[in-house]
């Protein structure tokens, strides 16, 4: 049986999304995201689950630059997740200075803990689990962490329910090494980053591709590639899959363009929602078109 590595330890946010993502594969905790995607270029791991996005938050950037570094990687699955937090301690604490957590935990309590917990101190740890043990140890006195960490720390819960936002999700992605795809549904993401050439509207040339296919973005971000000061890679998902020829023919355009597009994979999309076609962008109008080139080329049509 294979494993799945996903961003730990117990009790994070991302092991209960590898619990959603897994059919019967053992679950090892890295402490890391990179260490998790690291097990699977390795072959340690099978899969690797991780947090990709964050509806307060935005980004996760350990994530991106992790898929866009070293050995390709592609997600071939997806889960969204409520995310809503508690707040543990040691049993007996009576004053809180310090409340640790994963930075975007951080983030999406920030008014709460001003609130509840006035002069506490934010201290970020690498994950909302990784705050536990170190509460559970002492270090700090406070850990905002998922509901189901206070299973598995010897912490009593402080309060429930906790988030400055209401119905914040977060999305996480099962990553492989490259192999064969999931099957197209209809309704899938298909996800690349490129790095444009540092030249006026690079950017904007990469994006018409998209838009004069008709194919509707999800997301875009930009990361420095940390060689080049003001050079930026862009992981750029859109709806659709990579086996659609639509799909196929603006991926093929990307990679004219770029100076590198690396793909990070096509998987069904967790929110399920419909992919509008627009008039003359349909699969059929694609494989139409080109069967008509191929006519006029053997002389059938003048
Ligand atoms: O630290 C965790 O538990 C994670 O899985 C990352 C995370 C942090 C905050 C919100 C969602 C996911």
């Amino acid at each position: 049986m294979s494993r799945i590595a996903y961003f730990g330890p117990q009790g994070t946010f991302t092991e209960q999304a590898a619990r959603r993502l897994a059919s019967g594969e053992e679950l090892i905790p890295a402490e890391t995201i990179p260490a998790a995607l690291a097990a699977v270029r390795s072959g340690a791991a099978g899969a690797a689950c991780v947090p990709i996005e964050n509806s307060v938050e935005g980004a996760v950037t350990a994530t991106l630059d992790s898929l866009s570094e070293a050995e390709p990687l592609v997600a071939v699955a997806e889960v969204l997740l409520p995310v809503h937090f508690s707040v543990l301690t040691r049993p007996g604490t009576t004053e809180i200075r310090t409340v640790a957590s994963h930075p975007h935990a951080l983030a999406q309590v920030r008014h709460w803990v001003e609130a509840n917990l006035p002069g506490a101190h934010p201290v970020a740890t690498s994950s909302t689990a990784a705050a536990a043990v170190a509460v559970a140890e002492g270090e700090f006195d406070a850990a905002v962490t998922a509901p189901v960490a206070v299973e598995h720390y010897p912490l009593e819960v402080r309060a429930t329910e906790v988030a400055d936002v209401r119905d914040a999700k977060t999305r996480f992605l099962l990553v492989r090494a490259p192999g064969e795809l999931p099957e197209p549904t209809g309704a899938d993401r298909t996800s690349i980053v490129a790095a444009a050439t540092n030249r006026t509207g690079a950017l904007a040339e990469l994006l018409t591709e998209l838009a004069v296919r008709g194919i509707n973005l999800t997301k875009l971000d930009a990361r420095p590639t940390r060689n080049n000061f003001g050079e930026y890679r862009f992981f750029i998902d859109f709806e659709g899959h990579v086996a659609e020829p639509r799909i196929g023919d603006a991926l093929a355009a990307l990679r004219r363009r770029c100076r590198n597009v690396r793909f990070l994979g096509s998987h069904p999309r967790a929110d399920n929602g419909t992919t509008e076609i627009e008039p003359g962008a349909a699969n059929e109008d694609f494989t139409d078109a080109i069967d008509w080139v191929q006519s006029v080329r053997k002389g059938a049509q003048a």
